[in-house]
């Protein structure tokens, strides 16, 4: 851990207790991820991705280990707003508009009327929205819905983004699209990113580490440094270099569980 670890997790463990008996969520996790980190979080289904994600959240409480968020507890970084959260659906009130959505956290932070407006007007245009305020999630497409999304996630200036598979039911190309727009998102805002991802091309084009996990119980099997410039334009997707982090990732998701992804 340095001054720069904005989350750190030591020897990590959440058991459900279910009907069926124990469910070993994440088992001894222990991870820093450093300040302007852009990490993805990649294994096959059950292996805790989501339930890590939620935990540095303070939406699950772990059940062993320790884990802070900018050095105090998740509990506190949660009240301090330390993080924007996006899910995997857009979840946008379909009786407010784009802009009303946005606006909501800010409201309920009671941001003052003035600043609610230049915020609103500043992450539309951080995510490419411009001119969508007044319409309704549903006048939206899916993609533009979870770029809203994203712009209420950064509407408060969180210096942390928690994002689950916030792409994963869009079509390819509308992904690609998104990807370099959060990379250069991430690039002009310098904020921490987990991402949580099926998707070992979007790991690998996005992050600056991957984290490989593995279920059963849900723990991590590996960690990935990427060789990779900052900047990354789609087409670094067939160097070499790009295609051998792939690789590695690959041999990562095969050694921790078989063949499920
Ligand atoms: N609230 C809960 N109660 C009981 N078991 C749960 C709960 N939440 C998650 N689990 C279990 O914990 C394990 C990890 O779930 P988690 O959602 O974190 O996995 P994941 O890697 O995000 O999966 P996916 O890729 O399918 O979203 C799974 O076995 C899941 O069934």
């Amino acid at each position: 851990m340095t001054t720069n670890t904005v989350i750190s997790a030591r020897d990590l463990s959440l058991t459900f207790q279910t009907n069926d008996g124990p469910v070993h969520a994440l088992k001894d996790v222990s991870l820093d991820v450093e300040k302007g980190d852009f990490v993805s979080f990649i294994g096959p289904s059950g292996c805790g991705k989501t339930t890590f994600l939620r935990c540095m959240a303070d939406l699950e409480h772990p059940t062993g280990g320790t884990m802070t968020v900018n050095g105090i507890s998740p509990e506190e970084a949660r009240k301090s707003r330390a993080y924007g959260y996006v899910f995997q659906a857009a979840g946008l009130y379909p009786w407010r508009t784009i802009g009303g959505n946005i606006r909501l956290p800010l409201e309920i932070m009671g941001y003052a009327h003035d600043d609610q407006d230049a915020r609103v007007k500043r992450v539309l245009e951080l995510v490419d929205l411009a001119g969508f305020e007044r319409k309704y999630p549903w006048q939206l497409s899916g993609g533009m819905q979870q770029r809203a999304s994203i712009a209420r996630a950064l509407a408060f200036d969180a210096d942390i983004l928690l994002m689950d598979e916030p792409f994963g039911a869009l079509d390819e190309i509308v992904r690609d699209h998104l990807n370099e727009q959060l990379l250069q998102l991430w690039e002009r805002t310098n904020k921490t990113i987990c991402f949580v991802t099926h998707s070992i091309p979007e790991a690998v084009y996005l992050s600056t580490r991957i984290v490989v996990m593995s279920p059963r119980p849900g723990r991590i099997t590996d960690v990935i440094e990427s060789t990779l410039p900052r900047e990354r334009p789609l087409g670094i997707r067939e160097t070499p270099e790009f295609l051998e982090i792939a690789h590695r990732v690959r041999e990562g998701l095969r050694a921790g569980h078989g063949d499920e992804v």
